[in-house]
């Protein structure tokens, strides 16, 4: 079930749109350091989306100095690329419009690399979606950071607005956290997401003027080939240039159960709302259970109101992290993510942790070794270690001894019987894949990461 949005996307916003010449403007006082941005040739200064209010300046008007690498498509190039938007390339719809995948390369725009991209098209209901496009161009297009998913482009052609970003593989979190495509992720991987989401927000929360994501959820969340994660959907964004419009800043926009008390009660916004959302996350990532549950009771309504207190009870902790993960987890880790979600969650924005202490608690418990059940402790037996041998390196072969040796001092008479012992080789041979490539993709010492990289190149992915 769709969580209840309330944005722009149901509201109406009172923000100028660009190109709106019929826009009463009460006040210009951004017109002219756009008109003097728009002169400069040399280093580019920074724009920020009250720029654009009560302004009749369109983004068409001044060279575009100001975005890093963007390209200005038009919209018969972006139907030709997408085949005319065609079904077979629909790749799904949001608040903003429906996304179609498309393919760009050089004989588009001169230095455009060849590659897929996503072709993300306003809907035509006007109002607010000018500033949900444009919030995206101002702040994609100057923002550049392995955790921001990436924008190639745009088209702002009569009433027509679309964005062109690059191509995620995998789609996002949410389908996979909650099993659209089948299968439980595994916990490395999970930290891996939720690692690489917290560096995103660090890096906006770090802007000279920060930025305020106020959309974190795991449909935002996108993944690519190898579960790298990036945030994506900055319509609802800002940059806190538009503190002074309380119009704006009061208004409640989000998704229904990530919105932070504070700002749902009194309109407070700050990077400490975007931190809490973030225990969100984390908390929908140790649990797999959705934010909202309608068909929870009344009580228990929200994840967090369910989950929270039992975050740092570590006896009451195992009954709500999500089953599917079959025990194959480092419970030093799982502690210390739950309670950072904790702390994330606090009513008081002032208790919460900052995004860089969340990123510096999450780091090492990508390292953790203790995983129960692991992946090390499968490849032994002697079914199976030819079929794995291939994607291992001989780090893994040496932890995977020591684990094994240390298993047999502790457990030396109970060895599973023959059909438990085939059951658990297939519970375990979807974490030992999942779990082996996430440590090739991180690099660490258990793996390396050329010999990757040629397989790679030879598959040509
Ligand atoms: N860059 C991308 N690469 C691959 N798929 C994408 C990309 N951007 C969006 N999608 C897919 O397109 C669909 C719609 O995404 P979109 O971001 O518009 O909405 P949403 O985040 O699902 O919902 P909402 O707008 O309510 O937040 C989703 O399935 C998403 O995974």
């Amino acid at each position: 079930m769709k969580p209840i949005k309330f944005s722009w996307k149901n509201l109406c916003l009172p923000i100028s749109c660009i190109n709106n010449t019929n826009q009463k403007t009460t006040k210009t006082p951004s017109k002219e350091r756009l008109l003097l941005l728009s002169r400069q040739t040399s280093v580019p200064s920074k724009v920020y989306l009250s720029d654009f209010s009560n302004s009749t300046i369109s983004l068409n008007d001044f060279s575009n100095s100001f975005l890093i690498d963007i390209h200005i498509f038009t919209y018969e190039e972006l139907k030709m690329i997408t085949q005319g938007f065609s079904k077979y390339n629909y790749l799904g719809e949001g608040g903003f419009g429906e996304v179609y995948k498309g393919f760009v390369d050089d004989s588009l725009k001169t230095g455009l690399k060849a590659q897929p991209v996503a072709v993300k098209a306003l809907k035509q209901d006007g109002g607010q979606g000018h500033r949900e496009w444009l919030a995206e161009v101002i702040i994609l297009g100057q923002l550049k950071h392995p955790h921001l998913v990436n924008l190639i482009g745009y088209c702002c052609e009569d009433d027509q607005r679309v964005l062109v970003y690059e191509y995620m593989e995998r789609g996002n979190l949410e389908d996979h956290l909650f099993q659209k495509y089948g299968g439980a992720l595994p916990w490395l991987t999970r930290v891996k997401i939720i690692l690489g989401a917290a560096k995103g927000l660090e890096f906006l929360h770090k802007e000279e003027k920060p930025v305020i994501y106020r959309d974190f959820k795991p449909s935002n969340i996108l993944l690519s080939w190898d579960f790298s994660s990036k945030l994506s959907d900055f319509g609802l964004a800002t940059d806190g240039s538009e503190e002074e419009d309380s119009n704006f800043t009061k208004r409640v926009m989000g998704t229904e159960g990530y919105a932070a008390p504070e700002y749902l009660s009194a309109g407070d916004l700050t990077t400490m709302s975007d931190v809490f959302s973030f225990g969100v996350v984390l908390l929908e990532l140790l649990t797999a259970r959705k934010a909202v549950e309608k068909y929870r009771s009344q009580r228990g309504r929200t994840l967090v109101e369910w989950a929270r207190p039992m975050l740092k009870d570590p006896n009451k902790l195992e009954e709500i992290i999500d089953p599917s993960l079959e025990g194959r987890y480092s419970v030093e880790g799982i502690r210390k993510a739950a309670a950072l979600a904790y702390q994330c969650l606090s009513q008081n924005p002032k208790s919460r942790p900052t995004m860089t202490t969340v990123v510096k608690t999450l780091e090492p418990i990508l390292h953790l070794k203790d995983i129960q059940n692991g992946p090390f402790v499968y490849i032994v037996p002697v079914a199976g270690v030819n079929e794995v041998h291939d994607i291992i390196c001989k780090d893994d072969v040496k932890v995977v001894k020591e684990e094994t040796e240390k298993e047999a001092k502790v457990f030396p008479r109970h060895l599973p019987s023959r059909r438990n012992r085939r059951k658990h080789k297939a519970m375990r041979s979807r974490a030992v894949h999942s779990d082996t490539t996430l440590y090739k993709s991180l690099g660490t010492s258990l793996y390396s990461p050329a010999k990757e990289i040629a397989q790679r190149n030879k598959k040509n992915i």
